[in-house]
């Protein structure tokens, strides 16, 4: 027997990786939704606010294709069948798609933006004098994760904001600023979308990027070179065929590119007495509470709070400005000329009004030289006793943190590796956070920040 959309979508989203709330138990679900394209297959767009029974709750937004009759091919991408009136007045039933994965249903994203539409409550938003490319399918990414990601051709790529939050998204507000500063570093934004709320601010909806082709990410090559480096038993990291050294050089000019054209054109503001004591308090509150989810952190407790104490103690001269949030070599793209950085959203935890405020880009500088331990130590999870690995990662990890800094510094006449209480504090939260990332998602790398707390409680990089 057929049900109704909503408990159509109860049974179907908990299984889908976008959806946050896996293992909650839901008190309910309403949906309201709207038709984007009537003509074959019909494509609908839903907002779907779930509540939980242990309180609070979410919106998604869910578009779905529609069809008069199951279509095997479509079979993976099956949500649902769902009581329909035909035009005969006979009862019947529609199929259900997510109209993500359904190609046919694509093409309807870029034809509004082309045409900056409103439809219903959505707005399509094309950026300047973009060119969209129009009429070609979308195929899905398949490393999707908290969002949902289509690739148009060669040229575009589409990203569906799953969880709907009020207010504009920092990936958007970001990629619109720097798109009029004619950046080398960063993939044009072409467009976005925005959808209205009830008694709030509109929320991002999705956004269209120029998509960066023939490109690989900073994870997959740094990873590369430091299997090459364990390769070469009697090789030290600047003999081997893998050197990333320059890569990671010319990765910190282009962050100190970056980071200079959004001081340019969004906000700046000297950082005073009260944010360094506001930001060793945030820090502070963030380890209490990892505590709860990672108690191995107790042993680093006092370490800890005496790096966040420094930073209250002895304000450094530092503007804040907006930054990326959540560097790390996931992303950045290297393609044939240089590094392009990618996901200006900020970690997907923070509540968006926190990732738009401005920070120090120590904050980034920290998190790529976390990224930097991480490519390193990786495949110490395997081997954790093998010491003769451990000097090697330490070797690699030393040499290419020193070549980005390098570049940073080069192209920005600031070094931003000196001897700093901030920097060494972001480090510190920033391996809180991958605790908690990691025991959440990937329990085995777990010691990969724990055991760089112990290097960085004690003093040591
Ligand atoms: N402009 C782009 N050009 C080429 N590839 C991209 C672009 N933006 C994202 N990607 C790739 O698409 C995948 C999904 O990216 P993204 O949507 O940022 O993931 P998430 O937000 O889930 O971390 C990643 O593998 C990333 O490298
Ligand atoms: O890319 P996301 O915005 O989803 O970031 C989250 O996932 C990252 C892992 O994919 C996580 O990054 C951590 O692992 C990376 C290697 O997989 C490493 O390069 C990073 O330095 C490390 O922080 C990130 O923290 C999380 O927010």
């Amino acid at each position: 027997m057929s049900k109704a959309l909503s408990d159509v979508l109860r049974e179907w989203m908990p299984h889908q990786r976008w959806f946050g709330g896996k293992g909650r138990e839901w008190a309910d679900v309403t949906e309201d939704g709207f038709f984007l394209s009537r003509s074959e297959p019909v494509l609908s767009v839903h907002r779907v606010r779930v509540t939980y029974a242990d309180g609070g709750g979410e919106t998604y937004l869910v578009p779905l294709s529609w069809r008069a009759h199951p279509d095997e091919e479509l079979s993976s991408a099956f949500v649902g069948a769902v009581p329909a009136k035909g035009a005969d007045g006979e009862d019947r039933e529609n199929y259900c798609y997510d109209a993500m994965r359904d190609r046919d249903s694509t093409p309807p994203w870029l034809a509004h933006l082309v045409s900056a539409s409103t439809v219903g409550p959505m707005h399509f938003h094309p950026a300047g004098a973009a060119t969209i490319p129009e009429g070609v399918p979308g195929d899905v990414v398949s490393t999707e994760q908290s969002n949902t990601s289509l690739v148009y051709g060669q040229d575009a790529i589409f990203k569906l904001f799953r969880r709907l939050e009020p207010g504009l998204n920092p990936d958007v507000e970001i990629g619109e600023a720097l798109r009029r500063t004619d950046n080398p570093y960063i993939a044009p934004l072409l467009g976005y979308i925005e959808i209205d709320e009830d008694g709030a601010e509109p929320a991002t909806a999705a956004m269209l990027q120029t998509f960066v082709r023939g490109a690989s990410d900073g994870w997959r090559l740094a990873t590369a070179s430091v299997r090459d480096l364990y390769a070469e038993g009697d090789l030290h990291a600047d003999e081997v065929g893998g050197d990333f050294a320059a890569d990671s050089e010319r990765l910190g000019s282009a962050t100190a590119s970056v980071h200079a054209d959004l001081a340019r054109v969004l906000d700046t503001e000297p950082a005073d007495r009260e944010w360094f004591a506001a930001t060793a308090r945030a820090m502070t509150d963030r380890l209490e509470s990892a505590l709860a989810v990672v108690p191995q952190l107790e042993e680093h407790l006092a370490g800890l709070r005496a790096i966040y104490t420094a930073v209250a103690d002895s304000p450094e001269e530092v503007v804040r400005q907006r930054v990326h949030g959540d560097f790390h070599l996931g992303q950045v793209l290297r393609t044939a000329t240089g590094w392009v950085v990618l996901d200006f959203e900020g970690e997907p935890a923070r509540p968006l009004a926190e990732r738009r405020q401005l920070d120090s880009p120590l904050r980034d500088i920290a998190g790529m030289l976390r990224s930097f331990d991480y490519a390193a130590r990786h495949m110490l999870v395997e081997q954790p006793d093998d010491s003769q690995r451990a000097y090697r990662a330490q070797e690699w990890a030393v040499r290419n943190r020193g070549a980005f800094c390098a570049g940073y510094s080069a192209a920005s006449g600031i070094d931003p590796c000196g001897d700093s209480p901030l920097l060494r504090a972001f480090e510190a939260d920033k391996a809180v956070y991958e605790c908690v990332y990691e025991a959440r998602n990937r329990p085995n790398w777990l010691m990969i920040p724990l055991q760089s707390l112990t290097r960085l409680a004690a003093g040591a990089g």
